[in-house]
């Protein structure tokens, strides 16, 4: 059975006199993956902010691997194995596809090379190609390789499929899935067709506090997540 990687228990945010986030507990396992939803201004990117140590919890402990986490510097999260990936794309674009991934490679702990890479990414065909040249969803998934690359055990995403097609959309969860071999990954998303897509363990959040945690089958059959997303709670 897989252990758990990361525990927060009683995560609380407060900015001045704003109780941004308040008794939010969430754990994941190795090599599971998760989501985290929830309306405008629920949470979400301050509970991500907290993990990878942007922010420091005015309540509750965040432990990683073992170790207590909330409040150390960024840098030193990041080398316990943690990785995020932000909304917008950031490739070196005038190198090549394979050349972003060595990069990448660089002083990472991966034990795969570029091919390994760009296979699980699906670039391989592009790996000659500018990466300036790639359309939108494939840069994401550039820049989700190149973030793998670097080896940690846990990968945040942010909202990964903001403005993809339909059918990048889907091909990203797919990535993720496959992505789950080698790291826990926890997505924060808006796109309900990606977390449908992704159907997966999925956290609830509404007004900074937990509200549901299920897979996303039993998320989407309940009425009082509805009733949160269309703003009648
Ligand atoms: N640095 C800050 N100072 C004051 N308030 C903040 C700060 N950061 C976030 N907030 C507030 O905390 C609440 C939660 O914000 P957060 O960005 O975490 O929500 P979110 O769920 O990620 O929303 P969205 O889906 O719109 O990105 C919001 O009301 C936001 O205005």
């Amino acid at each position: 059975m897989n252990g758990t990687l990361l525990q927060a228990e009683g995560i609380g945010m407060r900015f001045g006199g704003f109780q941004a986030l308040s008794g939010v507990d969430f754990d994941v396992k190795e090599n599971s993956v998760a989501c985290i939803i929830g309306p405008n201004g629920a949470g979400k990117s301050t509970f991500l902010n907290i993990i990878t140590g942007t922010l420091t919890p005015t309540a509750g402990t965040v432990r990683f691997a073992g170790q207590a986490i909330a409040g150390l510097a960024p840098h030193r999260i990041a080398r316990l194995g943690i990785a995020r990936k932000f909304q917008i794309p950031s490739v070196f674009p005038s190198m090549t596809v394979a050349e972003n991934v060595e990069v990448a490679l660089w002083g990472g702990r991966s034990p795969a090379g570029i091919d390994e890479m760009l296979e699980i990414i699906g670039l391989s065909r592009r790996r000659l190609d500018l990466a300036g040249d790639l359309a939108h969803g494939e840069k994401q998934w550039l820049e989700i390789g190149m973030a793998i690359a670097t080896g940690p055990k846990l990968l945040l995403l942010d909202e990964p499929t903001a403005g993809m097609t339909p059918e990048e959309t889907r091909a990203t969860a797919e990535l993720i899935h496959r992505l789950s071999n080698r790291c826990t990954v926890v997505a924060v998303e808006h796109d309900i067709n990606f977390v449908r897509a992704l159907d997966t363990d999925t956290l609830v959040l509404h007004q900074g506090q937990f509200f549901r945690r299920a897979p996303f089958v039993e998320i989407e059959a309940d009425e009082a997540v509805r009733d949160v997303y269309l703003g009648r709670r």
